[in-house]
């Protein structure tokens, strides 16, 4: 049997199979086995996807990458090619784009990567058409466009967001709070800080013994469902990206159907063909990335304004500065002279921990 047909198995017997009090812990062992599958089939689109000729990777530039992620012919080739500049190939005919195509843009100063990739069809995620290359190449993106047609239904975002969370993906989420160690013996231990009003004891235990986790403390921070710590055991393949769902064609719809699509959280409508509100999805598109622009400013001199040094949300401190100036920078260094909203004064002297804001002004002084 192959790995997609196995999810198959188990998928109808999930659904054959009803929740209640006494299937509760089989059903949560079913879970955990299609975890398992899953992340079977991701290896194997790892493998494809490496080499052959096959692959749908491109060399990775720039501050952040951004993947498109849509069904075919709902205009994610238009947006490139009005965004970037780059000619990706536009038809009216399903699966015109046939590989990833890259483009990037300079926004506030930062070189943004954007990645037009073929059209996915639903079953992706259970080894149907290229969706799975389509979704590797996803899963490693900084910020994912889902693109939709406004004229198709609503269905749509459901069923791609299904197939991104069947590889792995969490869209505009972050891990769930569960702590679980590994310990050498002594069974299992469940605390929790929060009253667990969706997971049992016995599920957990039914999960923890199908990955052979039979002795290890779980700790439980939030109201936590049997997906959850599932997500937790395989963290290592779970990506938690942001995703703004484009909803494009918006010139083909009138205004009253447009003030609906207004009330989808984390939704820009756009009409690409005509460059409608490109602008306001730029600037979402900058908030989500989280990033953080340094300028540099020679000692006596004024700040270099056109070319800042950008840096992650999460990796923002003097520190990472200086390691993506120099690598010897970080030992030569003695303090840093900052400006900006990061710090009380202006200036301020500050440390290697010291972490910077967007727009800082900085100057390194050296031993
Ligand atoms: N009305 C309207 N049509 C659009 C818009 N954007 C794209 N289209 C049309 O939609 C069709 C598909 O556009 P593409 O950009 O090729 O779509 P795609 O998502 O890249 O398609 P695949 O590569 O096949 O997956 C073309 O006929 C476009 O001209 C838009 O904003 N409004
Ligand atoms: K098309
Ligand atoms: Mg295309």
């Amino acid at each position: 049997m192959t790995t997609v047909q196995k999810i198959e198995d188990i998928e109808a017997e999930m659904a054959r199979t009803q929740k209640n009090k006494a299937t509760e812990k089989h059903l949560g062992l079913l879970k955990a086995r299609l975890a398992k599958l899953r992340a079977d089939l991701l290896k194997e689109a790892a493998q494809s996807s490496g080499g052959g000729g096959e692959g749908f990777d491109v060399k990775k530039t720039g501050v952040a990458s951004i993947g498109f992620v849509g069904f075919p012919s709902v205009g994610k080739s238009t947006l490139l090619t009005k965004l970037t500049g780059v000619e990706s190939e536009i038809a009216a005919y399903e699966f015109t784009t046939l590989t990833t195509v890259p483009g990037f843009i300079k926004y506030r100063g930062a070189k943004i990567q954007m990645l037009d990739l073929p059209g996915i069809i639903e079953g992706a995620k259970d080894g149907k058409g290229r969706g799975k290359q389509v979704i590797a190449v996803a899963r490693s993106c900084d910020l994912i466009f889902i693109v939709l047609d406004v004229n198709k239904p609503l269905k749509d975002k459901e069923i791609i967001e299904r197939e991104l969370e069947g590889f792995g993906i969490r869209l505009n989420r972050d891990p769930p709070d569960i702590i679980v160690q590994p310990k050498e013996s002594g069974g299992i231990s469940i605390t929790n800080t929060v009253p667990l009003t969706k997971i049992t004891t016995d599920e957990v235990k039914s999960v923890l013994q199908e990955y052979r986790m039979n002795s290890c403390n779980v700790s439980f921070r939030c109201d936590a469902t049997v997906d959850d710590l599932i997500d937790v055991i395989n963290a290592q393949n779970r990506r938690y990206i942001p995703a703004i769902y484009v909803l494009n064609k918006i010139d083909s719809i009138s205004i009253e159907e447009l003030e609906l699509l207004y009330r989808i959280p984390n939704a820009v409508p756009i009409s690409a063909g005509k460059e409608w509100n490109l602008d306001e999805l730029l600037g979402i598109m900058w908030d989500r990335l989280n990033l953080v622009r340094v300028y540099t400013k020679p000692r006596g001199k004024m700040p270099d304004f056109s070319d800042p040094v950008v840096l992650r949300g999460q990796h923002c401190t003097v520190r990472d500065f200086c390691n993506k100036i120099h690598h010897t920078l970080v030992a030569e260094f003695k303090t840093a002279q900052v400006y900006g909203s990061s710090v009380k004064h202006q200036p301020q002297y500050v440390g290697l921990a010291h972490v910077l804001q967007d727009e800082d002004v900085i100057t390194i002084l050296k031993k």
